[in-house]
């Protein structure tokens, strides 16, 4: 049995103003699968993160989730069909007037599918999920450390336990130590919850520990979509200038190398 693809973007064309930043790309990511989405500054990464999860829509194209058109269905199709994804944005973005056990319920609380000590329960499976102690709970954001405070927006993304998890930038601002810590609870929630991940990296350690393909946003289309080792073989200036610099890329990190 072979299933449609998690994500299907087919021609899409993204503008603002007169600059094109998308022109006819195509991407799919099927289930499982983590895809690391690479490419220059204001190559569009961001811009198609949002696409995919419908807060903007294309010029032209169609942005497919899970078998169906992202805005085709009824209201109540599309809400459900939303529920089947996470977000981390960038820099973790909790709500700072709320603390922690708040920012977690939050989706479910929204939704009002859940009575008050059902998001108890959930908010505390989802902090011990993310190797967040329970007292953390009643912490407000800013007295969080930048490493926890992606690991409550993380908790928060995977309160409706979803099969796909979209992160930007999911490392960005956290020491080496910490990035790598947070990439290694990434990969196992990804392993023990079957989750497929769309990633946007700068960090080439984060990339290669986590992902399965590649994705190359470049010329305002995706140019190669391969695993890290075909990737490292292509004759393309991106990879030149992404992977080879020296010292930045860490032989065997891979997911195809030994761990
Ligand atoms: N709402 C907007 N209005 C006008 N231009 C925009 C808007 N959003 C993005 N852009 C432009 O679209 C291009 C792509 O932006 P985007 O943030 O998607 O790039 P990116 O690849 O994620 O960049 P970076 O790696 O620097 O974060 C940039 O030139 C940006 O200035």
């Amino acid at each position: 049995m072979s299933a449609s693809p998690v994500i299907e973007l087919r021609g899409i064309v993204t503008r603002f103003g007169a600059t094109v930043v998308h022109d006819g790309l195509d991407l799919t990511v099927h289930r499982g699968e983590v895809v690391a989405l690479v490419g220059g500054s204001g190559s569009g990464k961001t811009t198609l993160l949002r696409h995919i999860i419908g807060l903007t829509r294309p010029a032209a194209g169609e942005v497919s989730v899970f078998g169906a058109p992202l805005f085709s269905g009824s209201v109540r199709e599309q809400r459900t069909r939303r529920r089947r994804f996470g977000v981390l944005f960038q820099h973790g973005a909790l709500f700072s007037a709320m603390n922690v056990a708040e920012n977690i319920g939050f989706p479910l609380r929204e939704l009002r599918i859940a009575t008050d000590a059902e998001i108890a329960n959930l908010v505390a499976l989802k902090l011990s999920l993310v190797e967040l102690e329970p007292a953390t709970a009643l912490l407000m954001p800013a007295e969080l450390s930048g490493g926890m405070v992606k690991r409550v927006a993380l908790a928060r993304a995977l309160a409706l336990e979803p099969e796909l998890l979209l992160l930007d930038e999911p490392t960005a601002g956290l020491d080496p130590d910490r990035s790598m810590a947070f990439v290694e609870l990434v990969l196992s929630l990804q392993r023990q919850l079957g989750l497929t991940v769309v990633l946007v990296t700068h960090d080439v350690d984060t990339l290669a520990a986590l992902a399965t393909k590649i994705a190359i946003l470049s010329d305002r289309r995706i140019v190669s979509c391969v695993s890290l080792e075909e990737t490292m073989e292509l004759d393309h200036p991106f990879v030149e200038s992404f992977f080879r610099q020296p010292f930045r890329y860490r032989a065997g990190v891979g997911r195809g190398g030994a761990r």
